[in-house]
């Protein structure tokens, strides 16, 4: 049995961005990327599990769990994602799910899983594409209010890592999003009639839908970067004290991270670290770990704090 885990911020403004970050801020995103790749290939994992967000494109607020584990899966090729299938372990899906159910996590499943950039772009960054290495997606909620506690949060990932501590595997488990940001993506609270539609059952748009949809959220950044948007400011500090918390190892810390006021300090987005949570807490779960590489700068271009740690069981 080992354990380790990768944590990336994920921006659909990587590949999009009208007015890009500067080529020195680029460069050490890339370097990042790099070391976090390296990181993987030295590790070659035979499992890889993929805690995600969604941002309206497979999970809706027809049926909105707090998080659910994909025993199939394809990838909606958002922001020029990959789209296509993902190559789901499902035997060990299946288990997981069992496995938490059985510890007294409500974990929910979905045999139709669709992805987006979310789940997709640190699959690319490690492995160059989505059906490289088995993989297990789970869905984390981390955009659609309410949130629950997340004391839940790390009883679930605290869960999947029993079951992956118990395998004799290379587990790798990568947590994508965060940390703070506050995109552009519609809330329920404040969305006109037409929108709240899209948000209750918005799978399949048109093209020209999904284009527009990206269009305002390209250009909601270019005007972000130039200190024009109405959106909530990254906030470095409150970036820097979850990571700190992340490499403390003692992943009780996070119960003390309250939904109303993560969306007042660090956005509505800030929820996707969420995943973070959970896939510190499967880690957590094999035993004590370190943290190898870690990386932070707040990036307005790509609307993130963006953060990268790679860690691992002692
Ligand atoms: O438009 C979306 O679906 C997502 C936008 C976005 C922008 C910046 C950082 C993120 O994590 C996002 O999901
Ligand atoms: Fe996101």
């Amino acid at each position: 049995m080992s354990l380790a885990l990768v944590a990336m911020s994920h921006s659909p403004l990587l590949h999009t961005a009208e007015l890009p970050p500067s080529d020195a801020v680029r460069a050490r995103v890339d370097a990042a990327f790099a070391a976090i790749h390296d990181f993987a290939r030295a590790y070659d994992p035979t499992l890889v599990v993929v805690f995600a967000p969604d941002h309206y494109n497979g999970v809706f607020y027809d049926m909105l769990p707090p998080f659910a584990v994909g025993l199939a899966a394809t990838g909606i090729g958002d922001y020029g994602s990959t789209a296509g299938p993902l190559s789901v372990d499902e035997d060990h899906a299946l288990a997981i799910v069992r496995h938490a159910q059985q510890a007294d996590v409500d974990m929910t499943l979905s045999r139709r899983l669709e992805v987006d950039h979310g789940a997709v772009q640190p699959l690319e960054t490690l492995f160059g594409g989505i059906d490289a290495r088995p993989v297990v997606p789970v869905f984390v909620n981390g955009v659609a209010a309410p949130f629950v506690p997340m004391r839940r949060i790390r009883a679930m990932g605290q869960a999947v890592g029993d079951y992956l501590a118990s395998l004799d595997e290379r587990v790798l488990v990568i947590a994508s999003g965060g940390l703070s940001h506050d995109p552009p993506v519609p809330q329920w609270d404040t969305a006109p009639e037409a929108v709240r539609a899209g948000l209750i059952d918005g799978r399949h748009p048109s093209a020209e839908a999904r284009e527009a949809r990206q269009r305002r959220v390209i250009e909601g950044a270019a005007a972000f970067a130039r200190g024009e948007a109405a959106i909530r400011d990254l906030n470095p500090g409150w970036d820097r004290t979850f990571m700190a918390d992340c490499a403390s190892g003692d992943v009780a810390r996070f119960d003390a991270y309250e939904a109303d006021a993560m969306t007042e300090e660090a956005g509505h987005s800030s929820h996707e670290v969420r995943t973070w949570v959970a896939a510190f807490s499967a880690l957590a779960a094999a035993g004590p770990y370190e943290t190898t590489y870690e990386y932070y700068e707040p990036i307005p271009e790509y609307i993130a704090g963006f953060g990268v740690m790679a860690a691992r069981t002692r």
